[in-house]
C-alpha cells in the first residue's frame, strides 16, 4: 500500500519504518528541512534503539523516502497519517496548529481518495476539525474528491518504540465508515498475525481511549509516589508494597515504581489536557487534577531531600547528577524531572555535573552555555569533587557501579537516588547515606 507520513518525530519516523519494513511503499514528510537531511544522509535525528537498522534497511530497499514536499506528500499515500506534534497551549489544552496545518495540506493538493489517519494524540473532535479543515482546502479548488477520517492513536513508548510498534497490545482504530475501517485493517493485517488486535470503534471513543490509557498510567505513578512518600515517614518500604500489590492479577506489576515522578512529552501534557477537555465539558476531573499536583511536587522531591540534608542555602556546593533523560534509552528531556531539580539546584547557589549516556547534546541545547552546569563523559567523572551524588535516571550503566570508588571520589558518601536503584541495606552496609524514594 502507498502510506505518506506527516511528521517524523518519534511517532511518525518510527511509524512510517515500521509500515514500510512489512513491504509498504512510505512517504514521510517533515516541514523541518534540517530532519530531512538528517534522513537523507543515511542518518536519523533521534535516539531510539533499533531505529536506525529500520530505516536504512528500507530505505536501501527502495520502499521509504523523505522529503519537504507537502504536494508530493499528499499525492503519494491513499493512507495520509498525521504523526505531528500537539504540544500543550498556555491552558493546558492540546495545540492543534500543526495537525490542522497538516490537513490543510492534504485538501490542498490530494487528487484521488485518501484516508487522512490522525496518529498524533488530540482531543475529543479533532477528527471532526480535521474533516472540516480538509472540505474547506477541497471548497477552495472546487474540488468533488472523496476521503475519510480515522483516528488511530499510538501507544508507542520512547527507547522501546520499534519493539512497541512491530508487537502492539492493540491497534484503536476510530473510524465511521466501513471503507476506511478496511484499509485500516489490510494495512495493519502484519502486525496481528497470531490474533485479531485492532479494536474498531467510532472516531470519538478512539481519541478518548488514547487519553484514558495515559492518565491511567500516570494516575498509577503518583499514587505510588504518594504512597512511598507515606511509607517513608511510616517506616514502611514502598518496594515491599510494590511487590506485595503487583502481585495482586486485578493490580498488575506495570508502572508501580515509585520514584522522581513521571516526565516525557506524553504523561505531563496529556493529563493537562484531559484535564483542559473536562472543564471545557463542565467536568472538573478532580483526580486528575490531584495526580498532576502530586507529580509536579514530587519532582520537588529530591531537592527537597537535599535541603533536608545540607541546609536551604546551596552555595559552594556540587553535585554529580546521573542521568539527564526522562527514562533510559531516549534522548528526550521533554517534561524531564532533571530539568527541576538542576534548576532548584541552581537556584540555591550549587553547581552540578551532569552525566548521560545520550541526553548530553539535547541537555546542552536546553540549558545553553549556562557555566553552572558541567558535562562529565563516564559517570564516574560526574562524582569527583561532589558534595553528593543525584541519581534521576535508571540507566542500566547506572545498576552496578563501583560504590567504593564512589564513597573515595565523593567529598561526602551520599547518594539522593530519584529511581531506587540499589538496595539500601547493602548502601549502609558499604557506608553510604542512602536517600532513596520510599525506602526503609
Ligand atoms: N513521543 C511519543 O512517545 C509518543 C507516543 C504516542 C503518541 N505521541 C503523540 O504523537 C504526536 C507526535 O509526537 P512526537 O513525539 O513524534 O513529536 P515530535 O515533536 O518528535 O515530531 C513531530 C514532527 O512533526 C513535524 N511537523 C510539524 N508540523 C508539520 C507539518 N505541518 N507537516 C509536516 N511535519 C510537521 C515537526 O517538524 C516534527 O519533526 C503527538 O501528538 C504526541 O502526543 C507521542
Ligand atoms: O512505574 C513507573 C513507570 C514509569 N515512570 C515514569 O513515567 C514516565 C513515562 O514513562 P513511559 O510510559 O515508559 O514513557 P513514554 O515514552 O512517555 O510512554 C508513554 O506515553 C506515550 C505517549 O503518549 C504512550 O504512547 C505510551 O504508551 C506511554 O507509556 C517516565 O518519566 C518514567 O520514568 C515511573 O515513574 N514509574
Amino acid at each position: 500500500m502507498k502510506v505518506t507520513v506527516v511528521g517524523t518525530g518519534y511517532v511518525g519516523l518510527v511509524s512510517g519504518a515500521c509500515l514500510a519494513d512489512v513491504g509498504n511503499d512510505v512517504l514521510c514528510l517533515d516541514v523541518d528541512p534540517n530532519k530531512i537531511r538528517i534522513l537523507e544522509e543515511g542518518g536519523i535525528p533521534i535516539h531510539e534503539p533499533g531505529l536506525l537498522d529500520v530505516v536504512r534497511r528500507n530505505v536501501e530497499a527502495g520502499r521509504l523516502s523523505f522529503t519537504t514536499d507537502v504536494e508530493k506528500a499528499a499525492r503519494f499515500g491513499t493512507i495520509q497519517f498525521i504523526a505531528v506534534g500537539t504540544p500543550p497551549d498556555e491552558d493546558g489544552s492540546a495545540d492543534l496548529q500543526y495537525v490542522l496545518a497538516a490537513a490543510r495540506n492534504i485538501g490542498r493538493y490530494m487528487d484521488d481518495y485518501r484516508v487522512v489517519v490522525d496518529k498524533s494524540t488530540v482531543p475529543v473532535g479533532t477528527g471532526d476539525k480535521v474533516r472540516a479543515a480538509i472540505t474547506e482546502e477541497l471548497g477552495k479548488r472546487k474540488a468533488a474528491i472523496e476521503f475519510s477520517v480515522v483516528s488511530n492513536p499510538e501507544f508507542l513508548k520512547e527507547g522501546a518504540a520499534v519493539d512497541d510498534f512491530m508487537r502492539p497490545d492493540r491497534i484503536i482504530v476510530g473510524a465511521d465508515d466501513e471503507r476506511a475501517i478496511d484499509l485500516m485493517r489490510q494495512l495493519y493485517g502484519p502486525f496481528q498475525r497470531n490474533h485479531e488486535k485492532l479494536l474498531a470503534m467510532d472516531v470519538k471513543s478512539a481519541e478518548l481511549t488514547k487519553y484514558a490509557a495515559n492518565a491511567m498510567l500516570a494516575t498509577r505513578i503518583s499514587f505510588m509516589n504518594e504512597l512511598a512518600n507515606l511509607a517513608e515517614t511510616l517506616g514502611a518500604d514502598i518496594e515491599l508494597v510494590r511487590q506485595g500489590i503487583g502481585s495482586d492479577p486485578r493490580i498488575g506489576w506495570h508502572f508501580l515504581y515509585a520514584g522522581c515522578g513521571y516526565g516525557g512529552s506524553c504523561f505531563p501534557k496529556d493529563v493537562k489536557a484531559l484535564v483542559r477537555t473536562g472543564r471545557e465539558s463542565g467536568h472538573d476531573l478532580l483526580l486528575l487534577n490531584a495526580v498532576e499536583a502530586a507529580n509536579d511536587a514530587q519532582k520537588m522531591l529530591l531537592v527537597r531531600k537535599i535541603v533536608a540534608r545540607f541546609g536551604e542555602d546551596l552555595s559552594g556546593l556540587h553535585f554529580g547528577l546521573w542521568g539527564l533523560a526522562f527514562k533510559p534509552n531516549t534522548d528526550d528531556m521533554r517534561d524531564a524531572p532533571s530539568r527541576v531539580i538542576i534548576r532548584e539546584l541552581f537556584e540555591r547557589g550549587a553547581t552540578v555535573t551532569a552525566y548521560d549516556p545520550v541526553a548530553m547534546d539535547e541537555a546542552k541545547r536546553i540549558f545553553g552555555d549556562e557555566p553552572r552546569l558541567r558535562y562529565a563523559q563516564r559517570p564516574m567523572a560526574a562524582v569527583e569533587g561532589a558534595d553528593a551524588l543525584v541519581i534521576v535516571t535508571e540507566w542500566k550503566e547506572f545498576r552496578s557501579p563501583d560504590f567504593d570508588a564512589i564513597c573515595q571520589t565523593l567529598k561526602s558518601a551520599v547518594i539522593f537516588d530519584g529511581r531506587n536503584m540499589y538496595d539500601p541495606a547493602v548502601m549502609r552496609r558499604i557506608g553510604i547515606e542512602y536517600h532513596g524514594i520510599g525506602r526503609r
